[in-house]
């Protein structure tokens, strides 16, 4: 069985509520606590002991980490299985949908963890895999899919991409076009590239945007998504051709309820960045190595970039794609978005 495909096994088991078991030298064994039913649980932890593992930037937002963690916020913490930590009490624990609303929870016993890389492992199978970074820990269990800890760690999850097809795209006001889907290897999304009219002689104009349904479909005002979607194609096409990928990392890599729990706390205040990092997230999940390698796969390895983010830029050469030039890409706020691009430049780097 191939590197690739164990992990790959491993994220459709969890997104379906099965059990993965990281083998190593510290194996653990694992259910998501929001895929699993409560009859499985019950099933493969019949005394109900089995831990909850939530991850460490989690646990400090409930003001659990103790000061041993504080030195690595993203350490995970294992919480002691009480009575009264249901499947449904830990999906409250996991997600800050209901942190204003509920009563205070607990109390909780943090448990020593010994099998940290395992645990971090394990979390970041769930984040692949769209899913809130908490799991239950359960006895080994011989329904579980296999995948060694190896293969989780370093480029585990660095990407190869298909190109499965290829067709004529006739947009409007805009040039020949030509659209191109190709599989990711690790997440099995179909991303797309837009080829538009003819490029030669410079760097290609190269758009990298990332999927936002609520923008891109909706007009949502809240990101400016949307708006820079439609610009960067005209200026592609004013330019006389280049490419825009279409990267399915809704959510900047959480995934669309991801996104949507973390709409759910901007409703109550908090900003794009703190809302991620409540739900247990990094404030920005994406990896560009879908794009370089899509790129690539295109002949392409000199761009120009439309961006205002300088991580794409140091991705992108990372992954060995040369940047020869970035060329900024704001468009105008509106009153809902305000607040929110601010935030871009003042936490995450975005160039004014
Ligand atoms: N998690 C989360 N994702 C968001 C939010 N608002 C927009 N997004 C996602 O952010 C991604 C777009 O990224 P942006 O930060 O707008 O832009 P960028 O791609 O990093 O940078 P530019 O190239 O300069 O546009 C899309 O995947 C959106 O779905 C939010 O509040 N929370
Ligand atoms: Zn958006």
């Amino acid at each position: 069985m191939s590197r690739r495909s164990a992990v790959e096994r491993a994220i459709a088991a969890l997104r379906t509520g099965r059990a993965v078991r990281i083998e190593g030298a510290e194996p653990l064994t694992f259910l998501s606590i929001e895929t699993a039913t409560p009859e499985l649980l019950q099933a493969v932890d019949p005394e109900n002991k089995a831990p909850l593992l939530l991850s460490g930037r989690r646990a400090a937002a409930l003001s659990l980490a103790s000061e041993r963690d504080a030195a690595d916020p993203a350490r995970p913490v294992l919480i002691e299985r009480q009575a009264w930590l249901d499947p449904s009490a830990a999906l409250t624990l996991a997600d800050p949908a209901q942190d204003f609303a509920r009563a205070p929870i607990g109390p909780l016993k943090p448990l020593h963890l010994e099998a940290n890389a395992t645990a971090e492992a394990a979390l970041d199978l769930a984040r692949a895999a769209g899913l809130l970074p908490a799991v239950w820990l359960i006895p080994p269990n011989a329904a579980a899919v296999d995948v060694p800890l190896e293969e989780l760690s370093g480029d585990a999850f660095r990407p190869e991409v298909t190109l499965l097809a290829r067709a004529r795209l006739p947009l409007e006001d805009m040039p020949e076009t030509q659209i191109f889907a190709f599989r990711g290897s690790d997440d099995g999304q179909d991303h797309v590239a837009l080829l538009v009219g003819a490029f030669g002689g410079k760097p290609p104009l190269i758009r990298l945007h990332s999927e936002c349904l609520t923008g891109d479909v909706f007009g949502s005002l809240k990101c400016d998504c949307g708006p820079q979607l439609k610009e960067a194609l005209r200026l592609i096409a004013a330019a006389g051709g280049g490419v825009l990928l279409y990267l399915r990392q809704e959510g900047r890599g959480i995934g669309l309820a991801n996104k949507l729990r973390a709409y759910a706390l901007q409703d109550r205040g908090l900003d794009t960045v703190e809302a991620n990092l409540r739900l247990g997230f990094g404030d920005d999940e994406r990896d560009y190595a879908h794009a370089a390698a899509i790129l690539r796969k295109l002949g392409i390895e000199e761009v120009r970039l439309l961006t205002n983010n300088p991580r794409k830029v140091e991705a992108l050469e990372a992954e060995g794609i040369k940047v020869a030039e970035r060329v900024a890409h704001h468009m105008p706020a509106n009153p809902h978005n305000a607040d929110y691009l601010q935030v871009k430049r003042a936490k995450s780097g975005h160039l004014p």
